[in-house]
């Protein structure tokens, strides 16, 4: 049986990533720090996913096992060895963390194997696998890094799929929505893998789903958590937090429009059919966990910012994302370590600088401008 190694246990993990390799036929090994979840796959070897439908459809999922990367990283050496894909679905910013024990893997397996091995991360991040290659890269001997050509590729991917926080009476059990688009940019074909989908550029993909699924989620969030709401579809309830959504994704999709060239009419419909999706009241998903980590949210390069940019750039409108900007400034959630340390830097230099040190947006750009205008108007209206 072909062999994939996917680190973060997860959510994406369990019920994206893993889930389709392992319905594809390949057995896959995840790889997690936590715990309970490595253990737990190692008894059961199985789980179920859920679709957060009408028409719930229940999957079974077998051939998983599980390693703890801090208790045993000597075994997932082993398992990087005998690999077809190597994946990974843990956070952006985790990436660095993992790269050296990848790196060790990759060192080993090139010793004895001239299999070829396809490294994808995804992550809810632009050229994610370039980020986790070079962190790769800076961790192997030049020795090494001169035989990956041709028997390691890096791929970056763009990954679809809304999967909540779970509350499910099995810990491995995973509820999903339904919809899912997994997008890999190769110039060659692949392993077989159901579900995936390749690409040669993976450009206009990747901005499609970040500006447009994400921003959309974050402005839900952000609009919703001022609101006092505690989920995403309750939040979109609001008429007014529903239309500046859809304002918002409308001004991101001005930019994609005229940098892709997508037609109008179908970008429309895939605005809706977004706005259908963080509608279903069975996925019953948490504005705090949409929210999470606001310092990346608030991002140059990230769902807010980087359209902003854009739009600004090609003269068009961005001043509902200027809104939401703002909006993120407000998350205060105690729970999210990001939100906390946000918090702080705003007490303490003051919302120019956290615009310049998170986002450099400098202080004479009109989207600071608006930002800051909109946060003073939103301290109004909170009191
Ligand atoms: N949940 C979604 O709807 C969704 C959809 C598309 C993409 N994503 C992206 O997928 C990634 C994972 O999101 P998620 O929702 O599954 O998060 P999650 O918190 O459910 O899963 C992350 C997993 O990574 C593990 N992890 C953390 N540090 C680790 C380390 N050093 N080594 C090994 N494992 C480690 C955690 O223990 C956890 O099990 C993120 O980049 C997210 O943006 C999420
Ligand atoms: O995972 P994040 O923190 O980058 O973003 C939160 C959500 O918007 C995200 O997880 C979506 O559910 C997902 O990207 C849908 O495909």
């Amino acid at each position: 049986m072909n062999e994939v190694v996917h680190f973060g246990a997860g959510n994406i993990g369990r019920g994206f990533i893993g889930a389709l390799f392992a319905e594809t036929g390949y057995h896959v090994t995840f790889v997690d720090i936590a715990e309970p979840i490595i253990d737990a796959l190692n008894e059961k070897k199985s789980y179920v996913v859920r679709t957060a439908a009408e028409n719930q459809e229940t999957i079974a999922i077998h051939n998983v096992s599980g390693i703890n990367s801090k208790k045993n990283p000597e075994e997932v050496i082993d398992a990087i060895g005998k690999a077809v894909y190597v994946t990974t679905a843990i956070g952006p910013k985790v990436l660095p963390f993992i790269a050296p024990l990848i790196a060790k893997g990759i060192a080993e397996r090139l010793k004895t194997s001239d299999q070829k091995l396809y490294v994808i991360a995804c992550e809810n991040q632009i050229n994610a696998t370039d980020l986790l290659k070079k962190e790769i890269l800076k961790a192997l001997d030049k020795s090494v890094v001169s035989q990956l050509d041709g028997r390691v590729y890096f791929l970056n991917s763009a990954v679809d799929r809304i999967v909540p926080l779970q509350h499910n009476d099995e810990l491995l059990d995973v509820l999903v929505e339904d919809y899912h688009e997994w997008i890999v940019e190769s110039d060659q074909q692949l392993p077989g893998v159901k579900g995936m989908q390749i690409v040669p550029d993976l450009a206009p993909y990747i901005e499609r789903k970040l500006f447009t699924v994400n921003t959309g989620h974050a402005t839900t969030a952000y609009l919703g958590y001022q609101a006092g709401k505690e989920k995403i579809h309750e939040a979109l309830r609001d008429p007014e937090i529903y239309q500046d959504v859809k304002a918002t994704i409308e001004e991101t999709g001005a930019y994609l429009i005229k940098q892709y060239g997508f037609k109008p009419e179908v970008h429309e419909q895939y605005i809706e059919k977004i706005l259908h999706r963080f509608q279903n009241p069975k996925l019953n998903d948490d504005v705090i966990r949409v929210g999470r980590s606001p310092l990346r949210k608030l991002g140059p390069e990230d769902r807010l910012v980087k359209p902003a940019r854009e739009a600004e750039k090609l003269g068009l409108s961005f001043a509902h994302l200027a809104k939401v900007i703002a909006a993120a400034l407000r998350f205060d959630v105690t729970e999210d370590a990001e939100a906390v340390k946000l918090q702080q830097q705003l007490k303490e230099k003051g919302v120019l600088a956290v615009l310049q040190n998170v986002s450099g947006l400098d202080a004479d750009d009109p989207i600071t401008q608006e930002a800051v205008h909109q946060y003073e108007q939103s301290h109004l209206l909170k009191k």
